[in-house]
């Protein structure tokens, strides 16, 4: 059955995961980008091989895994580098996303993915929801969350589309600058309109 697609897309640190994570638990399949994106890198994957084959052995850990750190360093320093990973990976994402898509089975389908308009895959969608935060809030809350430095952040937002442009291709909005409830209350709403689109775009 032809699925009724959400994009849920946000900046770095605005909740993307805790928006998701609370519509699995309302029963709806969630096709997550960031969880493919290390899939397609797993130990042995063709895609691990040709970044050891192009950026050198050092990448991997003792276990054969791939430093995520170390490439994360490499990508987000240097605009070639990131050009030239993204580029590979992500048609390799791309197909792995519509293949997840289409076994969806709920009576709708959130694809959750931070390089949603990046990489036009809200052509795929029926609808894009973006949960929206201060950039000063992104910040602190992945320093809270990661190992990372605000440099290394505002080095990624400045590879995502701006604030500005991701609320521009909204059909949806939640704030996310408040407490967890208040994001899941925002999501209760959406969901019941989500249900009522779905079960008339499939009748149309
Ligand atoms: C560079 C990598 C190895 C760093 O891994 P790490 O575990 O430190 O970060 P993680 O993957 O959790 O990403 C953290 C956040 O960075 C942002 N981000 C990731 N990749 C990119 C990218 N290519 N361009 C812009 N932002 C990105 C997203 O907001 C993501 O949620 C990893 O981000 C990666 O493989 N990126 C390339 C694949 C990709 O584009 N993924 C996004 C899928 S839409
Ligand atoms: N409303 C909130 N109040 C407090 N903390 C929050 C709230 N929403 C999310 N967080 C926390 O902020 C951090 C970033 O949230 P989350 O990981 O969901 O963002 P994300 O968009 O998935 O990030 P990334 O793009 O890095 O995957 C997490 O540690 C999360 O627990």
């Amino acid at each position: 059955m032809a699925n009724y697609i959400v994009g849920l897309t946000g900046g770095i640190g605005s909740g993307k995961s805790a928006a998701s994570d609370y519509f699995a638990t309302l029963g709806i399949d969630i096709v997550d980008a960031d969880v493919i994106a290390r899939e397609v890198v797993s130990p042995g994957s063709p895609c691990l091989k040709e970044i050891v084959k192009h950026f050198g052995d050092h990448l991997l850990d003792d276990q054969g895994a791939l430093n995520r750190k170390a490439l994360r360093q490499l990508v987000f320093n240097n605009e070639e580098h990131k050009q030239w990973l993204n580029n590979l990976l992500h048609p390799a994402i791309r197909t792995r996303i519509l293949e997840q898509l289409s076994h969806a089975s709920s009576p709708y389908v959130v694809l959750v993915a931070p390089l949603l308009l990046e990489n036009n895959l809200d052509r795929f969608c029926q609808r894009v929801l973006v949960i929206d935060v201060p950039e000063s809030l992104q910040v602190q809350r992945t320093l809270e969350r990661d190992q990372t430095s605000a440099q290394q952040v505002e080095a990624i937002m400045a590879s995502q589309v701006t604030r500005e442009q991701r609320l521009a291709h909204a059909d949806d909005i939640v704030r996310n600058d408040g407490s967890l409830a208040q994001l899941q209350q925002q999501i209760n709403h959406l969901h019941g309109l989500y249900q009522q689109q779905a079960s008339s775009w499939q009748h149309d």
